[in-house]
């Protein structure tokens, strides 16, 4: 998959996301700290929201020592479901459940062995198609709507 990734510095696991990302087969849109371009948490992770939204990528990763501004930045953005995911757990049943499309990280809690864990966790969960969790995606697009 093409991967969006955004963070406003190089902290923590910041410093080897890409490479995690790529090791598992993906390709990287970078932003923020990642590039030379601006690092501000709300404009780069909303812009690595942007890219899911116009089809440029089909995920995002991103995020900010707490996560949260990360989180929110991407849901400003109409059609992104991000989630903040602390554990492997969370993160697969972000995309099992929530459908969701940006996954968010705090860069203060994620260990490089967490990252890890929680990589897997999401890129191997897929969205439910049980119908009760499909009408709860529905309703979201149509509040946003
Ligand atoms: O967690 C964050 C936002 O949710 C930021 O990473 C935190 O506020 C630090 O930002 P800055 O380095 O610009 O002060």
């Amino acid at each position: 998959m093409r991967i969006s990734v955004a963070s406003d510095s190089l902290d923590g696991v910041a410093s080897n996301l890409i490479f995690e990302i790529e090791k598992r087969g993906h390709t990287v849109i970078a932003h923020g700290a990642l590039t030379d371009e601006r690092a501000d948490w709300a404009w780069c992770c909303s812009r690595a929201a942007e890219d899911v939204v116009s089809g440029a990528a089909d995920q995002a990763i991103v995020c900010c020592w707490t996560g949260t501004g990360a989180s929110i930045a991407a849901n400003k953005i109409a059609g992104i479901r991000a989630a903040l995911c602390p554990d492997a757990a969370t993160a697969a049943g972000a995309r099992q459940w929530n459908d969701a499309n940006v996954l968010a990280i705090s860069l203060r809690l994620i260990s490089a062995p967490l990252l890890e864990e929680i990589l897997d966790a999401w890129f191997a969960a897929s969205a439910s198609l049980d119908e009760n969790d499909q009408a709860n995606i529905a309703y979201l697009s149509e509040i946003e709507n």
